[in-house]
């Protein structure tokens, strides 16, 4: 059947020769060749097809109605429409068959017939693609799950653990601001549960089946917020970014996106998140097109926005936008009241959590805790009770327990500054200048016990400053 490409290289002999290549390559390398006539009756079919059919010969199927030989032929649907189906899984007696279906054209391009090539008489030579795409399959959708059950949040207002009278005005001011729909800013110190109440509020507002989206604004690079923000455009950049991805607005629409620590947000990336607010729109770096969202954004700071104002380091604008519905969450030492019920619940979870039993607190330790003035707030009082637990096997904790975690008087302002390093006349001064801010890191994350908003403030450096140092220093910060 082959045929040798003549002198001649005119496009009809290429194109005829290449047709011939293929329809042999196809003969030879696949398990059975029908092929019919423009009524959909067999006009011949090769040995092997015929033997898988379980007929004696090729003479047995010839003249017949394509579907008496094979039921579930499509050759016919093939021939009405005369389109190709170039894909398809057949099943034969049990059996599933790969196919492929082609119709048979005269030159003045009317249907005369359709061939058809079963390409594996078993999926087994197929099996490692099959398998795999239902592997990813499944996996992308356990994927989309998970990260939707995540982005439901799993708090309410009542997590919210506090019993005096101020944590009660709190949670009725969440509860008001849940039913607004308006911007809300969480301000006070770190760990005093600005997030937790966040989720609190998008839980009993009417967008609790949407998306509950955080950002930690100083966590992020200034060179990429942007990008995090409002997306990529496909095609914007080269590499990871190629395909183009979705930002923070759009991930949130129909949602709430909570922008922990917006007084970090450089003044330039500000006059973007105004223009969002105001419009609901957001355009993704890269494209020109302009899409609208629907998202409630929740702010929240440990800094004094007045005086990043007034300092010129944060657009008034922007603060009246988002100070609509302000939310000021006292420090734990302001409202002791709360101390005991704060310390069951945290050491019920504690417990859970770990698997160990229970502790319990003595009246010495809960003299001690009540005179602590509690720095790191809640957080620093829940890594306090789970490092007391850590430390002895009783169930009671004592104010000894604690004496050792927590000294009295000894917060970020009074923490001992670094060892420097002795001077060395042969070491270059950068490296000398890396061991000391190493040190310094270190000794301000073990006094936070890992905090690292208290860490950056100790050390005087913005919390993104001091990402980019851990990464560089490669420093972890499990204390
Ligand atoms: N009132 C509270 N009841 C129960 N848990 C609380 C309360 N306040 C804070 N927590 C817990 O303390 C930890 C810190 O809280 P959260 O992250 O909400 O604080 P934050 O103010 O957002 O801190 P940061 O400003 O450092 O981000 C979390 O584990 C949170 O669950």
């Amino acid at each position: 059947m082959k045929t040798s490409i003549a002198a001649s290289w005119d496009v009809d002999s290429i194109l005829r020769v290449g047709m011939q290549s293929l329809l042999d390559l196809l003969d030879e390398s696949c398990e059975g060749t029908v092929a019919v006539d423009e009524h959909g009756r067999i006009a011949w079919i090769n040995d092997k097809y015929a033997a898988f059919l379980g007929l004696k010969g090729p003479e047995d199927a010839l003249g017949k109605p394509v579907e008496e030989v094979i039921p579930n032929s499509r050759l016919r649907e093939v021939i009405r429409n005369g389109k190709p189906i170039l894909l398809d899984i057949m099943m034969i007696r049990d059996q599933p068959l790969v196919v492929m279906r082609i119709p048979l054209k005269d030159d003045a391009g009317k249907v005369i017939g359709a061939i058809g090539f079963a390409l594996y008489d078993r999926l087994q030579r197929l099996k490692p693609l099959v398998s795999k795409f239902a592997e990813l399959q499944w996996a992308l959708a356990n994927t989309q799950k998970e990260l939707a059950q995540l982005r439901h949040t799993k708090y309410s207002i009542s997590s919210f653990v506090g019993v005096s009278p101020v944590s009660l005005e709190l949670k009725h001011r969440a509860r008001r601001a849940a039913q607004l729909d308006t911007t809300v800013l969480l301000l006070g110190e770190t760990g005093t549960g600005k997030e937790l109440l966040a989720h609190g509020i998008h839980a009993a507002s009417g967008r609790a089946g949407k998306p509950f989206v955080g950002i930690n604004i100083a966590a992020v690079p200034e060179t990429l917020l942007e990008a995090e923000f409002f997306g990529v455009a496909a095609g914007a950049y080269t590499g990871a970014d190629r395909k183009g991805r979705e930002g923070k607005f759009k991930i949130a629409d129909g949602g709430t996106l909570f922008l922990d620590e917006v007084g970090d947000m450089p003044l330039q990336v500000q006059a973007k998140l105004l223009r969002v607010l105001q419009e609901q729109e957001i355009e993704p770096l890269g494209s020109n097109t302009i899409t609208k969202v629907d998202v409630r954004v929740i702010a929240a700071t440990s800094h004094d926005l007045k005086k990043l104002v007034a300092e010129g380091r944060f657009r008034s604008d922007l603060y009246y936008r988002l100070n609509v519905l302000p939310i000021a969450l006292p420090p734990l030492r302001e409202r002791l009241a709360d101390l005991d019920a704060l310390c069951e619940h945290l050491l019920e979870q504690i417990a859970a959590r770990t698997g160990m039993p229970q502790r319990e607190l003595t009246p010495s330790a809960r003299a001690f805790l009540a005179s602590y003035h509690w720095p790191g707030n809640v957080r620093e009082l829940r890594n306090a009770l789970e490092q007391a637990g850590m430390l002895t096997e009783s169930i009671a904790l004592t104010a000894e327990d604690f004496a050792t975690i927590l000294q009295p008087g000894a917060g970020p302002e009074t923490a001992a500054p670094a060892e420097a390093p002795q001077p060395d006349e042969q070491r270059p001064l950068g490296e000398a200048v890396a061991e000391l801010e190493q040190k310094m890191i270190r000794s301000a994350l073990q006094s936070t016990r890992g905090n690292k908003a208290l860490t950056a403030r100790m050390l005087g450096i913005s919390r993104a400053t001091l990402y980019q140092k851990l990464g560089e220093y490669k420093i972890t910060s499990d204390f």
